[in-house]
């Protein structure tokens, strides 16, 4: 199976927008040109049009940060899953410890994206929620310990065990989801570990968003990816 680098852009000034975002999707589509890893791309919404024809005709997907609970209708300022499918998003990610929602309403939004052909990432910040959100099977699962996200410390080598208990804990309900993990994750190192230990891929931010070489950081994540699933 394919190792996954998931790169979640946030909202990081000047990074994530603009020419910025350009570059990092320009960057991505090589990073999938030249090793074949399934690379995801999660611009924020202003970026998702131009992102998206960016990496047109590549195998680079592109996923919105975060969907709404909420039907379509005069919902001023929130975001149906209806909506980010007609903007051509392959999927979402739901619950990021940044913009947590209800498991109620994980539970619909993950039916929602399944029926309007979407992908679904959701995030859990340790192995138990994790394995809770198993249960409603997305189509991918990234646990995140919160304390560690945009440090520059790897879950991989601080918290090893997180990404072990949720690989099991996970696999003890589902065995089918897709296991990312991610915080810290800043070097090739990092997702080799995180890939040994039972992950398929990771997901980062500050590590690639952030970086002087975007490019660099991902050619090199994705190699380790490679060599780790080898
Ligand atoms: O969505 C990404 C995670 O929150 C990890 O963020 P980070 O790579 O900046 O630690």
């Amino acid at each position: 199976m394919k190792p996954i680098i998931a790169v979640n852009y946030k909202a990081y000034y000047p990074y994530s927008f603009g020419e910025n975002a350009l570059r990092i999707a320009r960057d991505a589509k090589r990073v999938w040109e030249e090793t074949g890893v399934e690379v995801i791309l999660a611009p924020p919404f202003t970026e998702i049009y131009r992102v998206l024809k960016e990496v047109e005709g590549s195998g680079v997907k592109v996923f919105a940060q975060h969907a709404d609970p909420v039907e379509p209708g005069a919902v001023t300022g929130y975001i149906p899953v209806e909506g980010l499918k007609e903007a051509g998003v392959h999927g979402v990610i739901l619950n990021h410890s940044e913009h947590r929602l209800k498991i109620a309403d994980i539970n619909a939004l993950i039916i929602k994206a399944r029926r309007l052909g979407l992908k679904t990432l959701a995030c859990a910040d340790v192995p138990e929620t994790g394995a809770a959100i198993a249960l409603l099977k997305p189509d991918m699962i990234a646990v995140e310990p919160p304390e560690l996200i945009g440090t520059g410390v790897s879950v991989s080598k601080a918290k090893p065990e997180v990404i072990t208990n949720s690989v099991s804990m996970i696999r003890s309900v589902n065995k089918e989801a897709l296991i990312l993990t991610g915080a810290g994750i800043t070097t090739g190192e990092d997702v080799y570990q995180a890939v040994k230990l039972g992950t398929i891929g990771v997901l980062v931010a500050s590590g690639i968003v952030k970086a002087k070489d975007p490019y660099s950081v991902m050619k090199d994540m994705a190699l380790n990816a490679l060599k780790a699933v080898s």
